[in-house]
């Protein structure tokens, strides 16, 4: 048997993409309210402060000077604050979230608090300050809030809101061109004969990169054909940020993508020690990037996760680095030969990370117990139960 010519690690792969691509779509104002899922174009600073006052963090008293016992004079809450000052000697009974008044010293909280007659009896006099939200604490007019390359999620809302950033600058969706190659290949939904095959890598694709907020153009499935293959890439690549390919990029005599990648444009990587995914490459056309996916479905779904995401995500203005994974204990044994990085579908479980049921690269069968990928690396032979493997789950594994 001839020697193998040594494969590109996948790590390589992925310090590629990072080395090579970074935001490529315009900024665009928009309202803050809707900007969830949308990529921050700019570093977003602060105008006000948070807390925008001085205010209470618990129900209590706040006291004037003195050490007690404190004569009650009056309430705040949250929304009614307390009119003047707290004098020398009493206190004011304060709820949550209400202003301090002016005078206050400390606030002590209700459940330490003696309240007799009218005055109010603390066996500790609190530190100074205490249970005092102060004003700006949180955030300063000119602090940074959040950098850019962020991409906003739900939580982060609430805070643009509190600040009163109605208006961010965000990223304009990244158009990216899904086409699919192979004479076997029909749409989903089709009626399909014995040698035909649904085009299942489709729906994968356009609904991953839809949730990511790509404008996703819909190409069509392409013949195992040369000059048709060609044509059909160099247009998509004219007018969009991205176009990625499924099928037709291992060695046999159907597979062109590689052939035009070569000929027309730039091979960044073709081919990595990866299993599933070995066929995987990455490429421009007119500068613009072409990713060329494998066939098989499961492979489709490591090598978008692992090397897809990372690319999109980057293209789309993301500051984000490789999926990191988690260690955790293997609840299996496994042996693999050395060399390449194996990529199992798997889920967590009580006595740590399990392999799933009807894993393989040609079928999504997997898919209905599986939550995540284990990656074993390219040096290991084995996996005994409880040496740890990487987990990286479906939808959590970015830094
Ligand atoms: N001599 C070698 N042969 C193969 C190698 C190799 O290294 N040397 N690699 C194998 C690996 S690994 C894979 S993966 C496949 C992938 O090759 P291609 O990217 O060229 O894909 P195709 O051969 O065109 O198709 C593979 C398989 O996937 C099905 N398919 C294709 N598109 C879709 C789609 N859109 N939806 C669902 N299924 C699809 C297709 O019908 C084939 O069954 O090559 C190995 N061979
Ligand atoms: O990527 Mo192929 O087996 O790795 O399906």
């Amino acid at each position: 048997m001839s020697a193998r010519p040594p494969l590109l690690a996948l790590d390589q792969a992925l310090g590629l993409i990072e080395d090579r691509f970074g935001p490529v779509t315009a900024v665009v104002p928009a309202r803050a309210a809707e900007a969830a899922g949308f990529v921050l174009g700019a570093d977003l600073h602060a105008r006000s402060l948070l807390p925008a006052a001085d205010n209470s963090a618990v129900d209590g008293y706040a006291l004037g000077p003195g050490h007690g016992p404190w004569r009650l004079n009056g309430r705040a809450a949250a929304g009614q604050p307390h009119a003047g000052p707290v004098a020398a000697g009493e206190a004011v009974r304060i709820l949550t979230g209400a202003l301090v008044p002016a005078g206050t010293t400390a606030i002590a909280m209700q459940e330490y608090a003696a309240v007799e007659d009218g005055y109010l009896s603390l066996a500790e006099l609190p530190p100074p300050g205490a249970n005092i939200r102060r004003a700006g604490e949180a955030v300063k007019p000119g602090d940074r809030v959040f950098a850019r390359g962020t991409r906003l999620r739900p939580l982060h809302l609430g805070l643009l809101a509190d600040l009163g950033l109605d208006e961010v600058a965000v990223h304009a969706p990244l158009r990216v061109a899904l086409l699919s190659s192979g004479d076997e290949l029909r749409p989903a939904g089709s009626a399909t004969a014995a040698h035909q095959v649904i085009d299942s890598n489709r729906p994968q694709l356009r609904a991953a990169l839809t949730r990511l907020g790509c404008a996703v153009t819909d190409g069509p499935i392409l013949p195992d054909r040369r000059d048709v293959i060609t044509e059909a890439l160099l247009a998509a690549a004219r007018d969009h940020d991205l176009v990625i390919t499924t099928a037709g990029m291992s060695v046999g005599d159907e597979d062109h993508v590689p052939v035009v990648l070569r000929t027309r444009g730039e091979m960044i990587f073709h081919r990595l020690a990866l299993k599933p995914g070995r066929p995987v490459g990455l490429g421009t056309l007119g500068g613009t990037p072409v990713l060329g996916l494998p066939g098989n479905p499961g492979a489709v779904a490591v090598t978008f996760s692992l090397l897809g995401l990372l690319l999109v995500r980057r293209l789309a203005g993301e500051a984000v680095r490789p999926p990191q994974g988690f260690p955790l204990p293997a609840a299996f044994a496994y042996d693999k030969p050395a060399g390449d990085r194996a990529v199992l579908p798997g889920r967590i479980g009580p006595d740590g990370v399990e392999r799933v049921a009807r894993q393989a690269a040609g079928n999504l069968a997997w898919t209905a117990t599986a939550t995540g990928f284990i990656a074993i690396e390219e040096t290991r032979t084995s996996v005994a139960p409880g040496e740890p493997v990487t987990f990286l789950p479906f939808d959590g594994a970015w830094p």
